[in-house]
């Protein structure tokens, strides 16, 4: 069959669904019909049928109709295909669109499956690239791993993670990324895991730890330091003296183990011993924050957030990033990082901090959203006069 057949088989199944008969009955029924069509145009016709099912509700927007073929039209245009080459493209072929089908819906949060309520920030942070986030943000996020530069380049990792059947390619959003597409959930038993030649990083998480200035060295202080995964990256580009603090001191349990795996020493500091700090060269503060830069990983996140928690973390950013500035020595820098995409935590709050304290001068500022790979990040980066 031709692929433009295929797309009309779908129609033709999608339209008893619609019905009301179950998807393997009317997936069976088309078979039992259509004789001709062999194992592999049965089994494409239901890839088809079943990823029309999982975005029915968004493919109805960009199809403008519920119909077979309104969704099918939606489908096309949602994995980036002009349904016009698809309908009449041959003589097995759906009928060609016509000229009402052929004008594309508006765009909107309905058919990116992004909450309503927070379309507008969107939308406003991000502008015309609003609608291709919140859809890339509908996919399941790519895997990542970082090479730890201390131990290995990023080759001899890769030729390393080969040898036990796990296959990365060099990824162009930091010199330690390495995108993985085969083998990933050997990673965690494979021996440069293990010895600590690699740890599970995103992408632009990596590229984030890649804009802290720090020379060789130096004192560095991660403020919200969780499990570490910033520190450790920062630690695997430069020798230094490294802290990690965390309000909740729980959360850095697995810290020393990943940080002697990575053949580096983090020295952790309750809340009570950072008075007793020396100021330090730079201060990390990757703050609590809404998360909607990695809604791939987290999508029940994504319908939890309310407007009220939104407010309560844009507070609680002014306050951390407020203390931690403290803690910065003169000539230091303080780089403030969200996995963001919304601005009020990002942009406006590099900006309300900056009114606060006039003894920082913003020297960068940097937005990663999942279109270049890797979750939605923004960085900043302070320099304290
Ligand atoms: C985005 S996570 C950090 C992720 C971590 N840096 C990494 O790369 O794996 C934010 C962290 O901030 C911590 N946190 C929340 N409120 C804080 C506060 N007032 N002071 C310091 N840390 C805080 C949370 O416990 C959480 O671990």
């Amino acid at each position: 069959m031709t692929p433009a057949a295929r797309i009309g088989a779908a129609i033709d199944v999608i339209d008893r669904i619609q019905d009301g008969e179950l998807a393997d009955r009317s997936l069976a029924h088309w078979g039992r019909k259509n004789r001709y069509a062999g194992s592999k145009d049965r089994a494409a016709i239901a890839d088809i049928v079943y990823a029309v099912l999982r975005k029915k509700q968004s493919l109805a927007v960009l199809g403008a109709g519920k119909t077979g073929r309104a969704l099918l039209i939606g489908y096309l245009r949602d994995i980036g295909q002009d349904p016009d080459a698809v309908f009449g493209a041959d003589r097995y072929a759906p009928a060609a669109l016509t000229e009402a089908e052929r004008a594309a819906p508006e765009p909107g949060p309905e058919n990116a499956d992004f909450p309503e309520w927070l379309w507008p920030d969107l939308v406003r942070s991000q502008g015309d690239q609003a609608l291709p986030i919140a859809r890339a943000m509908r996919e399941r996020a790519p895997i990542y791993v970082r090479a730890n530069l201390m131990k290995a380049s990023r080759e001899e990792a890769i030729a390393a993670l080969a040898a036990e059947g796990v296959i990365g390619t060099a990824h162009a959003l930091s010199p330690s990324a390495v995108h993985i597409s085969e083998g990933a959930r050997k990673i965690r038993n494979a021996q440069p895991y293990l010895n600590g030649m690699i740890e599970l990083q995103d992408a632009a998480s990596q590229a984030v730890a890649d804009l802290v200035p720090l020379t060789l060295g130096e004192r560095f202080l991660d403020f919200c330091a969780g499990g570490g995964g910033k520190v450790l990256a920062v630690a695997g580009r430069i020798a230094g003296e490294f802290y990690a603090h965390d309000a909740d001191l729980r959360r850095m349990n697995d810290l020393p183990a990943r940080a002697a795996r990575a053949g580096t020493q983090v020295n952790l500091v309750p809340p009570e011993d950072l008075d007793a700090l020396p100021a330090c060269h730079t201060v990390l503060v990757d703050a609590p924050c809404s998360g909607s830069g990695s809604w791939r990983r987290d999508p029940h996140g994504k319908w939890l957030l309310t407007r009220d928690r939104l407010d309560q973390l844009v507070e609680m950013q002014q306050n951390i990033l407020s203390r931690a500035s403290g803690l910065v020595r003169p000539g230091g820098h303080l780089v403030y990082a969200t996995c963001s995409l919304l601005d009020v935590e990002n942009d406006q709050q590099s900006a309300a901090f900056l009114a606060r304290h006039p003894d920082f001068s913003q020297v960068g500022a940097h937005h990663f959203t999942p279109l270049s790979g890797g979750d939605g990040f923004f960085c900043a980066v302070f320099a304290k006069d």
